[in-house]
């Protein structure tokens, strides 16, 4: 039902065609075979043979005529069957992938859903098209097989359960071989994941320097091996199974086989049916078997497919669950709802708590602070204190398990998550590396609201702010270059040339909140400089939310809240801050101290 619900919505002429004709086909069988009746009859009466073959040529014309239309309907129905899949196709990725850049970013951090996705794209997906393709074959198998059913019926009534005696074996022993393959395959998908992921590092070009002066190749390659070692004997246990259950359907289909014939036989020899007849019954006993196979065939593969395809629609209904419901709203919704204001006066974090799926603690725990218009404010602690996470939250990216963010009075979980991202800038401190031209590595899918050239003045802007416009001019195409060695023609840059790429990406967004994520990790000193010089005078006045380790850089913050373990434990400006001579104060004084000023250690000293 899935099958024909897809295939309809993929395309409806070519689905109708497909179930017509292919039902028609299966009239012209069944006539077919009754009007051979008429052909036997004829040539096995009395008389000479030239007026038997002269008697029988009206039934053979209708024969011929009945096979030739069949073949005609079959062609065509098969040729709208091969236009739907590629159909059927786009609409089950494009389901999955709309789903997938929907979801809550927090499903990205659960291993099972993972797991599914996994499931779903590497096999569920693919089995879209081919649950399609074995429904019409199943279609056209049943139409073959009743076709032939009610031809033995008309001829007599016992050779139609002797007829359907042959299918029992056959569909055992497909119907288990499915399902042993399928649950196998259930078992093995978290060994599958992980290997892909080990072929990743051990033939992607990013990893293969560190794997080379890292010497990791013995351990990558040892890690492989136990995953497909044991992959291989749950596959080989697999194919033993599937082989007795085939045997086993074999013997039991050849034993029936053998039955109906001596049932036809002893009919015959009884007189009960005449041998016009009886010739009859054996062409529809073969036709109907072959149908049957094919449908015993076609039911397997539909039902093995159909648990793949199953897999992925489990997956895209739990996946769409995941999406916010409010990134759903409908217009009308929407205008009743405050909307998120394109700018701000203030933001405010309110005892905000989040804990990741999965893990045992909360990485921010009560947080409280606020933000400014034209304000710079920056977040400091030390590593794993939170600092990313609160950045996320506020831009929108996390939900809060407790407590709220808002932009003036409206809370970032009443209004669909887009509003926030558009108003948002962020350079984090882990972006991607896209693979496309610098420009569309600075306009990331909004170029069409921009003239598509060199001349674009807020490209030229913003790469000249990062100094990504430095990297631009020593590259071949200038924008237009790729940036993907991969491909011919491709550039390759260096990990502080794709960092002032990231920030222009920052800065040519022109979103009223920036934040910036360690946004000079990579950079050297003068564009380090730079770009603080930059933030310190508000980024063209914007509001910027900044984290860093560098904290000669955030010393003209306006306000400084500090981080340890998810809970804001100091806040004020810097000057507050070194005369309350707490974790700011040390660590300020440590970096200070590794530049030649060598204040005292406040908490040494204390
Ligand atoms: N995707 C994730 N899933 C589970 N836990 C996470 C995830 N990302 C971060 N964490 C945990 O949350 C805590 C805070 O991490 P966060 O990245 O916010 O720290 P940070 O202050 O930005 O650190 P750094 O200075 O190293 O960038 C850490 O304990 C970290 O292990």
């Amino acid at each position: 039902m899935q099958a024909a619900g897809l295939a309809w919505r993929a395309n409806r002429t070519d689905t109708a065609v497909t179930i017509g004709l292919n039902l028609l086909a299966g009239v012209f069988t069944a006539f077919g075979l009754l009007a051979t009746t008429g052909v036997l009859t004829a040539l096995l009466s009395g008389g000479p043979t030239p007026a038997r073959v002269r008697d029988a040529l009206p039934s053979l014309v209708l024969v011929a005529g009945a096979v030739a239309l069949r073949a005609g309907l079959q062609a065509v129905a098969g040729w709208a069957q091969a236009r739907l899949e590629p159909q059927v196709e786009r609409l089950v990725e494009l389901r999955l992938f709309e789903a997938t850049t929907a979801v809550h970013l927090t499903a990205l951090d659960d291993s099972d859903f993972l797991d599914d996705l996994q499931r779903a794209q590497s096999r569920g997906m693919m089995a879209a098209p081919r649950v399609v393709q074995h429904a019409v074959d199943v279609l056209t198998g049943t139409v073959g097989m009743v076709a032939a059913a009610l031809t033995l019926g008309v001829l007599h009534p016992l050779l139609l359960p002797l007829l359907l005696l042959t299918a029992v074996p056959e569909g055992w022993a497909s119907v288990r071989s499915a399902r042993l393959q399928y649950f196998t395959l259930l078992t093995l998908v978290g060994v599958v994941r992980r290997k892909w992921i080990l072929s990743d590092l051990m033939s992607e070009r990013r990893h293969a320097a560190e794997i080379r002066s890292f010497t990791m190749r013995p351990f990558l390659l040892h890690e492989y091996d136990r995953f497909a070692a044991y992959q291989r004997a749950v596959q080989l246990d697999l194919a033993r199974r599937q082989t007795v259950a085939r045997v086993t359907g074999d013997v039991l289909k050849g034993l029936a086989t053998a039955l109906v014939y001596i049932a036809l036989g002893l009919m015959l020899w009884r007189g009960a049916v005449p041998l016009a007849v009886a010739g009859t019954a054996v062409l529809a006993i073969r036709t109907g078997q072959q149908s049957l196979v094919n449908l015993v065939f076609a039911v397997n593969q539909c039902y093995e497919e159909g648990l793949y395809f199953g897999d992925y629609l489990t997956f895209c209904d739990a996946a769409e669950a995941r999406i916010p419901a409010r990134a759903r709203l409908l217009e009308a919704e929407r205008a009743k709802r405050r909307p998120l204001p394109d700018d701000f006066a203030r933001i405010q974090v309110q005892d905000v708590t989040f804990t990741y799926p999965g893990s045992e603690s909360p990485s921010l725990r009560g947080i409280s602070l606020e933000v400014n218009k034209g304000e710079v404010v920056a977040l400091v602690g030390e590593n794993g204190s939170g600092k990313t996470t609160l950045a996320r939250v506020m831009a929108g990216l996390y939900d809060p398990d407790a407590g709220s963010v808002l932009w003036d009075d409206v809370s970032l979980t009443d209004v669909p998550p887009e509003d926030a991202w558009k108003r948002v800038a962020v350079i984090a401190q882990e972006y991607t590396h896209w693979p496309m031209t610098a420009r569309q590595n600075i306009t990331m899918g909004r170029a069409e609201k921009h003239p598509d050239t060199d001349e674009d003045p807020a490209v030229l802007a913003a790469a000249r702010a990062a100094g990504a416009d430095e990297v631009v001019a020593g590259l071949a195409r200038g924008y237009d270059t790729l940036l993907d060695r991969r491909f011919e023609g491709g550039a390759e840059l260096s990990g502080g040339q794709w960092q002032r790429l990231a920030v222009a990406r920052g800065f040519y967004r022109n979103a009223p909140l920036l934040i910036c994520d360690e946004p000079t990790a990579a950079l050297d000193a003068r564009a380090e400089h730079l770009l603080f010089e930059r933030i310190r005078t508000h980024a063209d006045g914007r509001t910027v939310l900044l984290i860093t380790h560098r904290l000669a850089s955030v010393r003209f913050a306006d306000r400084i809240y500090v981080l340890e373990h998810g809970r804001v434990t100091e806040q004020g400006d810097h000057d507050t801050l070194i005369a309350q001579k707490g974790l700011y104060a040390e660590l300020y004084n440590l970096q200070a101290a590794a530049y030649g000023a060598t204040p005292p250690n406040p908490r040494e000293a204390a």
